[in-house]
């Protein structure tokens, strides 16, 4: 194929900690990366693990400003790495789950005419109303409770939204705008979701939602894919289906890419912006998850993540409108204190590297002579909690501290224990004959994928073309629904997987009573009023 008919798929995961961008051939091979990590490239922000916290109990936020000023960054970052922009043929995204983002009046104006001979972020200065509120915020469960008591209760939102109202669902959040900050409610002229908002920079206008990362606001009708006028009543006033927009199925076309990056990057006019979505949605679209396969997405958050041909109607974790044709629905729990308080308990205890750490994982035992923790540096979700510490020996008595390599694999083992039992308590079927798929950032480390194989009893599997299966799907998203659009028949191959952990023998006999106690230990933890 000549130079000029090469067609490449640019994608992004604008995720809690960094913005990544990769760009794919024809075959789905990897071109160029490149990524910003938000704490160290963009320190004028003050971030902490990409994020603020806020004046108020449980709040946690994140300047817009620092996601667009990371955009203009790895847009450099891909040149250095030698990516051509014309070949780009479409491109869409990932952005993490629930986030807000509140555009200032005039923010579709301001958008379509960015002058390219400035950075987006000086131009965008002004766009947005105030921080938003990102998945971790925990602040918000009297609106949690406001909106299950206008529908008619936790179990009639299950139904219609797929899960019962939790904290970080950008439903409950906008209630908390409308009723305590209502003059910053008004002056907003549209939501986004983190996704939708990345997208409309791409755009050149404010782009609309798609159904998949949708779902997860507790404010979709996920049978009949529209607002479901109840729960928009329940959080804001009239205006805000207009502030939120039509909602579109994830496999759009949005139209062409913005006159601001053909300037001033070299983009061909005619590049498609394909509807972004939710990370955990995008990794669920670059698994390919087949039947009994299961998803674990191990980014900040630790999630699970199955396929469904049809929604269920659960009371605890979470029921979405699939990304992909291929997955109508997706099944999905999430568990917030993942790699970050991995990360800060290893710098705790082994300083500030993995290697140290797994050192000390070699020097214990598998069961870990029945020494096991629960370590919430944050608020938890599953089970929901405050944050707290609890960690026991091998006859179950409460210590304070023990040697650092059995804290080092009591922190990992509860934590694959607590994924394992709610899992099961929730109706994820994982047994020998399934397959773990392990993704993210901490999927690089062996140990903690022999830990899940064991305490799943199940092998674990990674994609060969990427560790991050959330980025390899936006790049795939564009590339496939481009293709279906245009009708050009790509090469594309097939994301493959290889094992990288199997469950010894005796896995069983160990963690199974391990689970146990586990169930016994979360008992005494108090639950969010
Ligand atoms: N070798 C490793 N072992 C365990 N965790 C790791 C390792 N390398 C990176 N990580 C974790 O990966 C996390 C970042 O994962 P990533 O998927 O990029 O997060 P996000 O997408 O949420 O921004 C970091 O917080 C870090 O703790
Ligand atoms: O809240 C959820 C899922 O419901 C989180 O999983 C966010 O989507 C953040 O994702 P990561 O940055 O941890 O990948």
């Amino acid at each position: 194929m000549s130079e000029e008919n090469k067609k490449t798929f640019l994608g992004f995961d604008f995720s809690t900690q960094r913005l990544k961008a990769l760009i794919i051939g024809e075959n789905y091979e990897v071109l160029q990366e490149a990524d910003v990590e938000f704490d160290v490239d963009l320190p004028e922000f003050r971030t902490s693990g990409g994020v603020l916290r806020g004046e108020q109990r449980g709040e946690v936020l994140a300047p817009p400003l620092l996601w667009v000023k990371s955009l203009d960054m790895v847009m450099d970052r891909l040149i250095v790495a030698g990516a051509d922009f014309s070949a780009v043929t479409a491109v869409s995204g990932a952005g993490q789950q629930h986030g807000s983002v509140w555009w200032s009046k005039g923010a579709d104006e301001r958008l379509s005419t960015l002058s390219s001979d400035e950075f987006l972020h000086t131009q965008l200065a002004t766009a947005f109303v105030c921080d938003s509120p990102v998945w971790m915020d925990s602040s918000t469960t009297a609106h949690c409770q406001a909106l299950e008591e206008a529908v008619g209760g936790a179990e009639e939102l299950a139904k219609k939204t797929g899960s019962r109202a939790y904290e970080r669902f950008t439903g409950s959040q906008i209630r908390k705008m409308f009723h305590s900050k209502p003059r910053l409610y008004h002056a907003t002229e549209r939501i986004s979701l983190v996704s939708s908002f990345a997208a409309s920079l791409l755009l050149g206008r404010v782009a609309p939602i798609d159904l998949s990362d949708g779902s997860g606001m507790n404010l979709l009708d996920i049978h009949e894919k529209t607002w479901w006028d109840q729960a928009l009543q329940a959080c804001g006033d009239e205006s805000l289906a207009c502030k939120l927009g039509t909602p579109v199925p994830t496999a759009s076309v949005l139209g062409p890419i913005s006159s601001y990056f053909v300037q001033r990057y070299g983009f061909n006019k005619d590049c498609k912006v394909i509807a972004f979505t939710g990370d955990n949605n995008s990794a669920l679209a670059g698994l390919r998850l087949r039947s009994g396969w299961v998803g674990l997405s191990l980014g900040t958050s630790d999630t699970l993540l199955l396929g469904l041909q049809h929604p269920a109607a659960p009371l605890a974790g979470h029921v979405l409108v699939g990304p992909t044709p291929a997955a109508p629905y997706m099944a999905l729990l999430c568990f917030s204190n993942g790699s970050l308080t991995r990360q800060s308990h290893r710098d705790r205890l082994a300083g500030p590297s993995w290697d140290a750490f797994d050192e000390m994982l070699r020097a214990t035992v598998r069961g870990n002579l029945g020494y096991m923790g629960i370590y919430y540096d944050t608020a938890e979700i599953i089970p929901r909690a405050a944050a707290t510490r609890r960690l026991v020996d091998g006859a179950g008595r409460a210590i304070d501290k023990a040697q650092p390599q059995f804290e080092a694999r009591a922190l990992l083992e509860t934590q694959a224990l607590a994924r394992r039992a709610h899992a099961a308590d929730m109706g994820f079927q994982i047994d020998q004959s399934s397959r773990i798929i392990a993704t993210g950032g901490a999927s690089v480390n062996k140990e903690l994928l022999q830990i899940f194989a064991d305490v799943f009893n199940t092998p674990v599997y990674v994609l060969d073309q990427h560790a991050n299966a959330a980025l390899l799907g936006a790049a795939i998203r564009a590339a496939e629904v481009w293709s279906l659009e245009s009708g050009y028949k790509l090469a594309g191959s097939e994301p493959t997987v290889s094992p990288v952990a199997t469950p010894y023998k005796d896995a069983d006999n160990i963690y199974t009573p391990m689970l146990e106690r586990y169930r016994q230990m979360i008992q005494d933890i108090p639950t969010l009023a």
